[in-house]
């Protein structure tokens, strides 16, 4: 299987199957929710973690030129609400080289040109405050976000219930797990009769 089945199968899969693939840990806080108002939100791509400090992107923007296809940006904002770490014209540069979505644990703003764009983004919440750009940051480590431990390359699962991530080393288990999981409950479904 190419990398890109691999992405592609679990795209496909709600996101809710796949954190039950992983004993129903690796699932990101509720709290951390898609910012577009109405349905229909899927995200699937590979981690790049950065650590910023509450209410500061300049991490961000140091890390948004390295960015490739299949990437997903995923941000340790430390839970801060106050200040937005991103809005349109971040996501748009990201959109631009590829990028595929966004994980904050911590606010963003522009979010009616987000759903427009119909560029994933998941976060706390939405303020019109904009960000600081002083650093400090960490980039290319670990990051968590809502609690999940997120490595480089991780796999990032996002749709309308929330995010999962998945250790890119469990990845083929976790999806046949999953895969198996989604058939299950599709059979469930018929016998409950819709
Ligand atoms: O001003 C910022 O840094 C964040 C923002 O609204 C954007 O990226 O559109
Ligand atoms: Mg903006």
């Amino acid at each position: 299987m190419t990398e890109s089945e691999l992405i592609e199968r679990f795209a496909a899969l709600p996101v809710a199957n796949v954190g039950d693939a992983m004993d129903r840990l690796n699932v990101v806080d509720s709290g951390i929710q898609s910012v577009w108002p109405s349905a229909g939100v899927r995200m699937a791509g590979r981690a790049v973690p950065v650590t910023v400090a509450g209410g500061d992107n300049l991490g961000i923007h140091e890390v948004i030129p390295t960015l490739e296809p299949g990437d997903v940006l995923v941000v340790n904002g430390q839970g801060a609400t106050h200040r937005a770490l991103i809005g349109e014209l971040i996501a748009g540069r990201s959109m631009a080289r590829g990028c595929v979505g966004f994980v904050l644990d911590a606010s963003v703003r522009d979010a009616v040109d987000l759903e427009q764009m119909r560029f994933p983004v998941f976060a706390r919440g939405t303020t019109p405050a904009g960000p600081y750009r002083n650093g400090p940051f960490q980039a290319e480590v670990a990051a968590a976000v809502g609690t999940v431990v997120v490595n480089p390359g991780d796999l990032v699962l996002g749709d309308d219930d929330g995010v999962a991530v998945v250790p890119w080393s469990r990845a083929a288990e976790v999806l046949l797990k999953a895969e198996a999981k989604h058939a299950a409950e599709m059979k469930q479904r018929a016998e409950i009769g819709f």
